[in-house]
């Protein structure tokens, strides 16, 4: 019982498979004391033995190849039963030299008994082989003892196995489930980010954002189209941050700003000695964008020997410094923005039309203000807030009849033009009062007032009410479509209407 005991602690307590092995064939040489002992372990393939074990006490190792007969082991594979040779030397087949080499020591009259070892569905999983005189073999062979010991190391290995797998499935199950809430972290953080610097509440601007994190997960060309002050380069910001690329540079050149003959160099940068005053190389652009963003604002106002050269960059990824002799290389993702009808501009000629293709890869369109005046309370509660803390003060509110009056006003300079107003008017009101419209200077107070539209207006001019409501219809039904490039669908959800309703609505007042 003692020893049965023993055994079996032993047993137990390998934990994995080369542990096992050399346990077992260490029980096995010390209880049979055989010449020679070697256990064969399958690879996965099944096609390779690794062979270890002890001759004349020596450790041995031996690979061997499972259809190679040459070797006795592959005979017993093959015929997947016990086989006894009384003799190495004549008996067994020993034509292979390392096998010959290994057992020549043991002289004449030793011989070899082996066994497949198998799983419970008759799979070979290795093999054993015990060398001794051929009356050892014998007894051996014909006791019950090695058998059963063969089995219980069969079961075992199997267990372990199994374990194995169990334990790479689970690991496997980890990371994918890691990854997945990594992945909705990083979806959270996205939100989080597009609510917070995107403000609005529209039909577009939620619609947009859901455009950005989209253009966050491909690497297309985007271009952004809006009004002055609409927002593009929040919007081009946002998309780089939404991309695998946040973590690399987010590059801007405003192609207006910049002297046509300045761009080149900007852009690709110079060697030293490339034109009188280049005293220094310089880095362009394209070369810092380098992994990250490069965001061309005002596109449309790129010369058109410049759209050239920028198009093949876009092609090639590549471009030469002025002054280089060799071509750099460079991986940045292009978000470009512009004011104009850059698509007007292809067809008088002032802008390429293979280039503008090229840009429009992911187009983005940013409403004006004056269409979505639904965002305008979220847009002054955001910027009261922003200017309060800066101050280091509680948040102030907007006078209800102040917000009326922003909402008649058309916005020409869209949000900048409203952050404008909303920090002049801040900054003129009483500290923890609400901020009006008298806050503002004279000239700006006449510039809101000045452009109130129907809201305040007296009706004076309108003789025939229904035609007065059609034609109101008719003009946001007009810049909606436009807006959404005729995607009724949209439209109708911006509108609140049913898509049945709009279409009605579209041939009676004949607006497309
Ligand atoms: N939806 C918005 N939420 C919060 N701030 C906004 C939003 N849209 C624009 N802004 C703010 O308005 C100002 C102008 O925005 P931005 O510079 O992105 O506009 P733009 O269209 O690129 O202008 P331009 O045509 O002059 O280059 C910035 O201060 C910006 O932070």
């Amino acid at each position: 019982m003692e020893q049965a005991l023993a055994f079996a602690l032993a047993l137990t307590s390998q934990r994995d498979e080369p542990h096992l092995c050399h346990w077992w064939l260490s029980t096995l040489n010390a209880s049979f004391q055989p010449k020679g002992i070697l256990l064969g372990m399958l690879d996965v393939s099944g096609r390779q033995l690794a062979c270890t074990g002890w001759v004349n006490g020596q450790a041995v190792e031996l690979a061997l190849v499972v259809d190679d007969f040459s070797h006795p082991l592959a005979h017993v594979l093959q015929r997947a039963e016990p086989c006894t040779w009384d003799s190495l030397h004549g008996g067994a087949r020993i034509e292979h030299a390392e096998f010959r080499t290994l057992f020549s020591k043991l002289g004449q009259r030793c011989g070899l008994h082996a066994l497949p070892l198998t799983d419970s569905s008759g799979k070979a999983l290795a093999v054993l082989a015990l060398l001794d005189n051929g009356a050892t073999l014998t007894d051996w062979a014909q006791g019950a003892e090695l058998t059963q010991l063969a089995q219980v190391f069969c079961n075992q290995l199997t267990l372990i196995r199994d374990l194995g797998r169990v334990r790479r499935d689970q690991s496997v199950l980890r990371d994918s489930l890691r990854q997945i809430k990594g992945e909705g972290e990083r979806l959270r953080q996205h939100e989080k980010r597009l609510t917070e610097q995107l403000v609005g509440q529209s039909a577009v601007i939620r619609g947009l954002r859901e455009q950005i994190s989209q253009a966050g997960r491909h690497k297309l060309s985007v271009l952004i189209q809006g009004e002055t002050g609409s927002g593009k380069e929040v919007v081009a910001q946002l998309v780089h941050q939404c991309s695998d690329r946040a973590a690399k540079p987010f590059v801007a050149i405003n192609c207006a700003a910049i002297p046509e003959n300045l761009i080149e160099s900007e852009l690709f940068g110079y060697q030293k000695g490339a034109f009188s005053g280049a005293l220094t190389n310089k880095i362009g652009l394209v070369a810092q964008a380098n992994g990250g963003t490069l965001f061309l604002d005002e596109v449309g106002d790129m010369p058109l020997a410049m759209q050239a050269k920028l198009l093949r960059v876009l092609e090639t990824r590549s471009y030469r410094p002025l002054g280089a002799e060799q071509e750099s290389h460079s991986d940045f993702r292009l978000i470009a923005a512009t004011h104009q009808p850059l698509s007007r501009h292809v067809e008088e000629g002032h802008f390429r039309a293979d280039l503008y293709h090229r840009l429009c890869q992911c187009l983005l369109l940013i409403a004006p203000l004056r269409e979505r005046m639904d965002d305008l309370p979220v847009l002054c509660q955001h910027f009261l807030a922003h200017f309060a803390a800066q101050d280091d003060k509680p948040p102030v509110a907007l006078h209800k009849a102040f917000l009326k009056q922003l909402q008649g006003y058309d916005f020409p300079g869209n949000v900048r033009e409203l952050r404008n107003l909303l920090e002049v008017a801040y900054a003129h009101s009483r500290s923890g009062g609400e901020v009006k419209l008298d806050a503002l200077p004279p000239e700006l107070r006449d510039r809101v007032s000045a452009r109130l539209p129907p809201a305040l207006d007296d009706y004076n001019h309108i003789r025939d009410l229904r035609l007065a409501m059609q034609q109101y219809e008719a003009s946001v039904i007009g810049a909606r479509l436009r807006y959404f490039r005729g995607d009724r669908m949209q439209v109708a959800e911006s509108l609140n209407i049913p898509k049945r309703t709009l279409d009605h609505k579209c041939q009676k007042l004949e607006v497309n």
